[in-house]
C-alpha cells in the first residue's frame, strides 16, 4: 500500500512540474505575438527663424536649373516588390517635353513698340502746353498757364522757369510763331530740360575679366524685384550671361520671385533659403559665383522695407561694403515709382545718402501723366533717368530715350 501512496506522489509531482513547465512556455510564447512598443517618432525639428546666421557657401544655392520650373520634391517611395515588365512597355520612355526658355525680346525697339504708352498717359501735358501757347496773344495769363501745366507734370520749378524763360526770349527774338515753330520750340525746350547728353549705358557687359556688377535698390513695392527681372531679360536678349542674387532677405518671397523671373530666361539666382539671412551675404555670394562662372553681369536685388528707414540704409550701406570687398559696384541702379511724385523724390534723396546712386530706373510711367518726373529727379540727384518701365509685361522695360520720350509728350 505504501508503495502503492509513493508511486501516486511520484506521478503527481512529475504532472505538476510537466504543467508548470508547460504554462511557463505558453506564457513565453505569448508575448512573442505582442505587438512592440513602438518609440514615438522623433518630433521634427522646429523651424526657426535665426537672425544674420546665415553662412556664405554653406546654405547659399544656385540654381542651375536653366529656365526648368521648379519640379515639385518627388514623394518617398515605398519600397514594392518589383512586378514584372511588359519589356515593350518598358522601352517606351514617355517624352517629358523640355521646359520652354522665353526669348526677351531685344531692347532696341521697345520704346517704339511702348511709345503710345506713354503718349497716352502723358500727352495731355503736350496738349495742354500747345493750346495754351497758340489760343492768341502771348501774355501774362498764357505764360501762367504753361506754367501750371508744367508744374502739375511734377517737372518742378527749377525746370519750369527755364522752358517758359527760353521759349519768352525765343518770341522776342523771333517774335509770334506759327503752330509748328512754336511746337519745334517747345520740343527743343523740352529735350533740353530732358538732358540727352546724358551717359544713359547700363553696365552690362565684363569689366576686364570680372563680371559687372549692377545693385538694384528702392523702396518696396516700386517694383524693385520686377525690374530686375526685366533687366536680366534685356541682357539675356543681348546674349549676356547673368547671375541673380536674391538679396531682398526681409520678404520671403521676393526670392522665389526674383527666381521665377530668372529661370524664365534661364538665369540662375543666387538665394538663402532661410528668410532673415544676412544680405550682405547673399549678395557676396552671387558675386562670388558669378566670378567663378565667368558671367558678364551679376545683378543684386535689395530689400526695400525694413524695420526703420535708418535700419535700412545702414543695412544697404553693408551689401555695399560687403560686395566691395570682392568686387567693385559698376552700376547702383535706383527704382523710383513715376507716380508717387515728391514722394518719391524724398525716397531717393535718402538712397542717395546711402548709396552712389548712377542711374534711375523709372517705372509705371505708363500710369501717370507726372512724366515730368524724368527731368525732376535727374536734376535733382544728377543721375540719368537710364530705364523706363512702361507696363507689368515681362518686356515692358525699355532703355529711356530722351527724343523718344519729348515725341510721345508732344504727340
Ligand atoms: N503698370 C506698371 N506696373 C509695374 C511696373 N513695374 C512694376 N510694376 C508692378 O508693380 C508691382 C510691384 O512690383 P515689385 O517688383 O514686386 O516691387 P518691389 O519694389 O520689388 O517690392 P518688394 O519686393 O515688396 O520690395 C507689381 O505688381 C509689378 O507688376 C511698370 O512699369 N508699370
Amino acid at each position: 500500500m505504501d508503495a502503492l501512496w509513493e508511486i501516486l506522489v511520484i506521478i503527481t509531482v512529475v504532472v505538476l512540474a510537466g504543467l508548470g513547465l508547460l504554462v511557463g512556455y505558453l506564457r513565453r510564447s505569448g508575448t512573442k505575438g505582442a505587438p512592440p512598443v513602438t518609440p514615438p517618432p522623433p518630433a521634427r525639428e522646429a523651424k526657426t527663424r535665426e537672425a544674420n546666421t546665415y553662412t556664405p557657401s554653406s546654405t547659399a544655392r544656385i540654381d542651375t536649373s536653366r529656365g526648368a520650373p521648379q519640379a515639385p520634391a518627388p514623394a518617398p517611395v515605398q519600397p514594392v516588390a518589383p512586378e514584372p515588365v511588359d519589356v515593350a512597355e518598358a522601352s517606351v520612355e514617355e517624352e517629358v517635353p523640355a521646359p520652354a526658355i522665353e526669348r526677351p525680346e531685344s531692347a532696341r525697339g521697345r520704346m517704339t513698340r511702348l511709345r503710345s504708352r506713354l503718349a497716352s498717359s502723358n500727352n495731355n501735358l503736350g496738349k495742354g502746353l500747345l493750346s495754351a501757347l497758340s489760343s492768341g496773344k502771348l501774355d501774362d495769363a498764357v505764360w501762367e498757364e504753361v506754367e501750371d501745366t508744367l508744374l502739375g507734370a511734377d517737372l518742378g520749378v527749377d525746370a519750369t522757369t527755364e522752358i517758359v524763360d527760353g521759349l519768352k526770349r525765343r518770341v522776342q527774338v523771333e517774335g509770334a510763331p506759327d503752330a509748328e515753330t512754336l511746337e519745334s520750340w517747345l520740343h527743343a525746350e523740352l529735350l533740353a530740360q530732358v538732358r540727352p547728353d546724358m551717359d544713359r549705358r547700363i553696365a552690362g557687359s565684363r569689366v576686364g575679366d570680372r563680371p559687372a556688377v549692377i545693385m538694384v535698390v528702392g523702396v518696396n513695392g516700386t517694383g524693385k524685384t520686377t525690374t530686375v527681372g526685366k533687366l536680366a531679360r534685356v541682357l539675356v536678349a543681348e546674349d549676356k550671361d547673368v547671375v541673380l542674387g536674391a538679396a531682398d532677405t526681409f520678404r520671403a518671397a521676393a526670392a522665389d520671385q526674383l527666381e521665377t523671373w530668372g529661370a524664365r530666361v534661364g538665369v540662375p539666382t543666387v538665394r538663402s533659403e532661410k528668410e532673415g539671412a544676412d544680405p550682405a551675404a547673399v549678395a557676396f555670394d552671387a558675386v562670388k559665383a558669378g566670378q567663378e562662372g565667368e558671367v558678364d553681369v551679376v545683378m543684386i536685388d535689395t530689400a526695400g522695407r525694413l524695420h526703420n528707414k535708418v535700419g535700412l540704409m545702414d543695412e544697404l550701406a553693408k551689401v555695399k561694403r560687403v560686395i566691395e570687398r570682392q568686387s567693385p559696384i559698376d552700376e547702383c541702379l535706383l527704382v523710383l515709382d513715376a507716380t508717387t511724385g515728391q514722394n518719391g523724390m524724398r525716397q531717393a534723396e535718402v538712397f542717395a545718402g546711402a548709396v552712389d546712386i548712377t542711374g534711375v530706373v523709372l517705372t509705371k510711367l505708363d500710369g501717370t501723366a507726372k512724366g515730368g518726373i524724368v527731368v525732376l529727379v535727374q536734376r535733382e540727384l544728377g543721375v540719368p533717368v537710364k530705364l523706363v518701365g512702361l507696363g507689368e509685361g515681362a518686356d515692358d522695360l525699355a532703355p529711356f530715350d530722351p527724343v523718344a520720350f519729348v515725341d510721345a509728350v508732344l504727340d
